[in-house]
């Protein structure tokens, strides 16, 4: 954490990237760290701000293309991202926001360099993939059920430096087999619903990540109701 002992969360180009709830991710984030007693401080830093490298988690969502390649293209250009991965810090990407952690995406029929934060390429599927998305998480990371909601029209390629986020079971993910990626403490998903919300579980992995505290169990009534509906709904 940061030196004030601050969880410092940065919310990427919410001008540029934020569909389906996503900005939902860094609510419940807060929330969630607020309720084990940590302080937070979030920042948002839009695409004509230079990103902060000292964040602890930096949250980045989804967006059509055009929006896709320019937040790229200025994440590449800023670098401050990638300085603070460099530090060890936490990053929550989802969909475009996942597409850019790799080495290459489609946009709008152009391929576009990625960020190269995740061993990841990324092309056009045939279809678009829409609706629920379901799948059984990595056992590596030991957390319940993936649910979330994918509207995309890119796939997503794996290669050795990554390990898939999920094995889908509901939707198409990735490729209609594996679901996200993650390395270290990158993380990226198609999931969104907002994420977060649905896998509060994910939250305090991300929380863990930046702290390195063991967090204690709260009221998660609420969202267990909301996981077992949306889940009930893809079975
Ligand atoms: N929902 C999204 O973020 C879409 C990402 C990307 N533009 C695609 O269609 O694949």
């Amino acid at each position: 954490m940061s030196t004030e002992s601050h969880l410092r969360i940065i919310w990427l180009y919410p001008d540029l990237l934020s569909t389906y709830g996503d900005r939902g991710n860094l609510l419940i984030l807060a929330r969630r760290a607020d309720l084990r007693g940590l302080p937070v401080e979030c920042a948002e830093v839009r695409a004509d701000q230079p990103v902060p490298a000292d964040g602890d988690v930096y949250l980045i969502g989804g967006g059509e293309d055009g929006p896709q390649a320019l937040a790229a293209q200025r994440l590449i250009a800023d670098g401050g991202l990638h300085r603070a991965v460099e530090r060890g810090a936490t990053v929550f990407s989802v969909c475009a926001g996942y597409q850019l952690m790799g080495h290459a995406f489609f946009a709008k029929g152009t391929k576009c360099p990625g960020l190269g934060l995740l061993d990841i390429t990324s092309d056009r599927g045939e279809t678009r993939a829409v609706g629920e998305l379901a799948g059984e998480v990595d056992p590596m990371l030991g957390l319940p059920m993936l649910t979330g909601f994918e509207n995309h029209g890119g796939r997503t390629h794996l290669g050795p430096g990554v390990r898939p986020l999920a094995r889908v079971t509901t939707g198409i993910g990735n490729d209609g087999a594996s679901e996200g990626a993650w390395k270290g403490r990158v993380l990226g998903t198609y999931s969104h619903g907002p994420a977060l919300a649905r896998n509060p579980a994910i939250a305090d992995l991300l929380i863990r990540w930046a702290t390195g505290l063991q967090l204690e169990p709260i009221d998660d009534r609420w969202p267990t109701k909301l996981r077992e509906e949306r889940l009930s709904a893809v079975r």
